[in-house]
């Protein structure tokens, strides 16, 4: 294993005896990006999932270390840690995430007061402020805010509890067009400033191109190609990824 924020080596996961994804090769570093891209149950949220013991009856063998923590063997207590602060997980519905009768401020601030986060106030403000959602959103219910501005939110949240790992899955497919922009505009900032790794699962190639830099193409469970995101969307060496491309509007 080499260092990096996430790492998974022969990593392949089943469900009742069928290999759902199998990856030979992940690594993610700080500062980086990369995505995994394929059509729908290819076995990219899988693989997603599975990178943070998050699967739920699916039999896993192989080698998985995100932010140095072996993720197939860890007790439930290191994996809950590493979930609950350095590893935060971005779904597609942002608002699925957030309790409808509390607050923004008052969730952020539980699960600041619940993870030791000293000077919480501070914190709440400065992970506003990196997400360039105004400070007064934090007075507001989950239904008074957009959808662009309930998943920077919930980058926010994970930015305030000291997350370096990033992974989404599908974290603008939910959003229109126009704010889908701005999510990902943070996202890329919070790559530069913090060196954040993000590992992005995602069918919309349009955004991989404009974001990632490495990109694995999943289909039925495999990785069909791999490599650098310029060249592979540039000059796709498999067929299935040429279709992909193709079938972008
Ligand atoms: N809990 C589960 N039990 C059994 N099979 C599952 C389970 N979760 C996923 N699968 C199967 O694993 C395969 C891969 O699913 P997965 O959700 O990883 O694909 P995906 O590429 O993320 O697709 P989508 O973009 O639609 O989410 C699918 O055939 C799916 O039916």
């Amino acid at each position: 294993m080499t260092g990096h924020l996430i790492e998974a080596r022969d990593l392949r996961v089943s469900y009742g005896g069928r290999v759902v994804a199998d990856v030979p090769r992940l690594d993610v570093g700080a500062g980086e990006c990369v995505a995994i891209v394929g059509e729908s149950g290819s076995g990219k949220s899988t693989t997603l999932l599975s990178l943070l013991g998050l699967t739920q009856n699916a039999e896993i063998s192989g080698q998985v270390r995100v932010c140095g923590v072996d993720v197939l063997t860890a007790a439930p207590r290191a994996l809950r840690e590493l979930r609950g602060a350095r590893a935060a997980l971005v779904m597609q519905s942002p608002h699925a995430a957030l309790s409808p009768a509390t607050r923004l401020g008052v969730l952020m601030r539980r699960a600041l007061k619940l993870h030791g986060v000293k000077d919480v106030a501070d914190t709440m403000a400065r992970a506003m402020d990196a997400v360039l959602l105004d400070r007064e959103l934090l007075r507001r219910y989950p239904h008074e805010v957009s959808g662009g501005q309930a998943q920077r939110f919930a980058i926010a949240l994970a930015i305030a509890l000291g997350a370096e790992v990033i992974l989404a899955d599908e974290p603008t497919s939910a959003l229109d067009v126009t704010v889908q922009a701005e999510v990902v505009g943070v996202l890329r900032r919070l790559r530069a400033e913090r060196g954040l790794a993000l590992l992005l699962v995602s069918h919309d190639l349009a955004l991989v191109s404009t974001i990632a830099d490495r990109v694995l193409v999943m289909k039925d469970g495999a990785v069909v190609e791999s490599g650098p995101a310029a060249e592979v969307l540039a000059e796709p060496s498999h067929p299935y990824t040429r279709e992909l491309l193709e079938a972008l509007p």
